[in-house]
């Protein structure tokens, strides 16, 4: 993660009232720091986004960037990149016009402007794509384009509007892998919506929960996942997740990150995908198996863990392991009942490779 704060780079206060509701939101971000707006649907997490890209009116309040006062300026005299999902590339430009449209918007001349959206294109792996329309790329590509044309005006706020939600589960993890090293090479501010907590776990450095149009909590990934608020949040966060060093299919959990509580470790899980160096490995806490007594001949990972708690959750329970790692487990009320799950107790815990995923980190 990066997280030095350097300063803030946006401070907003966001009022907008509607005839059933009302975004009273307070958001502020350092320079370089990813904040992910979370929240139910109707929270107002779309609201706040176009009200800072000037697209929805303020009916109170104040945006403030890089020390400017800007809510009174049009969208393009705001010193910022969106990737919105209904933001489309221009169809009947080339990738490489997309991106230096906005260059040349600045007043960067023509050359320097395509030199500079090719320069932008290469970064995002589409070099080979300049000339390309946008109806000839994949969904991925055309978000690296979006993602291109969004930085290429070097702004100091980035806004991006569910990025992944429109892509493929293969090409989404690529393209999340991609743009959290976009996000860690961006020196101004980026606010994010998204209804993946996978997505916000892994981009952003601060969550923000808005739920009927209001903040109600704010942290780190590991701050928010470990103290839930409010239900929704504690659904949210119900991932475990990890960050660890994969060497092939195995990867040894040993860096805390983002896990609960740091264990002693380490501990080796297989995972489905092929990887090395630093990654994430998460997993729901649906795909925790629990077991009086080791499992003989099992595929899985399997590990011995001490119960910390059980809550009821929904109609499930939630058992809380400590052991090499904490993780999460949701299990029927049977469950509970035929193992005997008490606090203080020993239990094996079992987790498929394929319930598993890792991402490079
Ligand atoms: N143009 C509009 N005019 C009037 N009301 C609107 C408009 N757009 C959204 N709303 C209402 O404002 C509230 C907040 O909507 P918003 O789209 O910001 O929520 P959201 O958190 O982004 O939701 P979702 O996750 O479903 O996208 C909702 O009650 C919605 O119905």
């Amino acid at each position: 993660m990066r997280g030095a704060r350097q300063g803030e780079m946006l401070s907003a206060r966001l009022m907008v009232e509607r005839e059933r509701f009302r975004l009273d939101t307070h958001l502020t971000a350092a320079a370089g720091e990813v904040i992910a707006l979370l929240g139910p649907n109707g929270a107002g997490k779309t609201t706040a986004l176009r009200a800072l890209a000037g697209l929805v009116r303020l009916t109170r309040g104040e945006i403030v960037l890089a020390g400017q006062p800007v809510h009174e300026l049009p969208p393009d005299r705001r010193s910022i990149g969106m990737v919105f999902q209904d933001y489309l590339l221009f169809p009947h430009m080339s990738a490489l016009d997309n991106v230096a449209f906005g260059p040349r918007c600045q007043g960067i001349a023509k050359a320097a402007a395509r030199a500079l959206a090719r320069e932008w294109l290469g970064r995002v792996g589409l070099g080979d794509h300049v000339d390309a329309r946008p109806r000839a790329l994949s969904g991925g590509q055309a978000q690296r384009v979006a993602l291109a044309r969004a930085l290429a005006v070097r702004p100091r706020l980035l806004l991006l509007d569910e990025p992944l939600a429109a892509l493929d589960a293969h090409t989404r993890l690529e393209i999340r892998a991609e743009l959290r090293r976009h996000l860690a090479e961006f020196d101004g501010a980026a606010v994010l919506v998204t209804h993946d907590p996978l997505d916000a776990m892994v981009l952003a450095d601060r969550l923000v929960v808005v739920e009927n149009g209001s903040v109600v909590q704010q942290g780190s990934p590991a701050e928010v996942a470990r103290h839930p608020r409010t239900d929704y949040v504690a659904r949210l966060v119900g991932l475990n997740l990890y960050r660890g060093n994969a060497d092939g299919h195995r990867v040894t959990i040993g860096a805390p990150g983002l896990a609960p509580e740091p264990g002693p470790g380490p501990l080796v899980l297989s995972v489905a995908e092929m990887l090395s160096g630093p990654v994430f490995v998460a997993f729901p806490p649906s795909a925790v198996a629990l077991f009086r007594s080791r499992p003989d001949g099992t595929p899985r990972n399997l590990w011995s863990a001490t119960i910390s708690g059980v809550e009821r959750h929904g109609d499930q329970f939630r058992v809380g392991l400590d052991g090499p790692v904490s993780v999460s487990a949701d299990v029927t009320a049977a469950a509970v009942a035929d193992l005997d799950l008490l606090p203080g107790q020993r239990i094996w815990v079992a987790v498929k490779a394929t319930e598993t995923h890792a991402y490079p980190a």
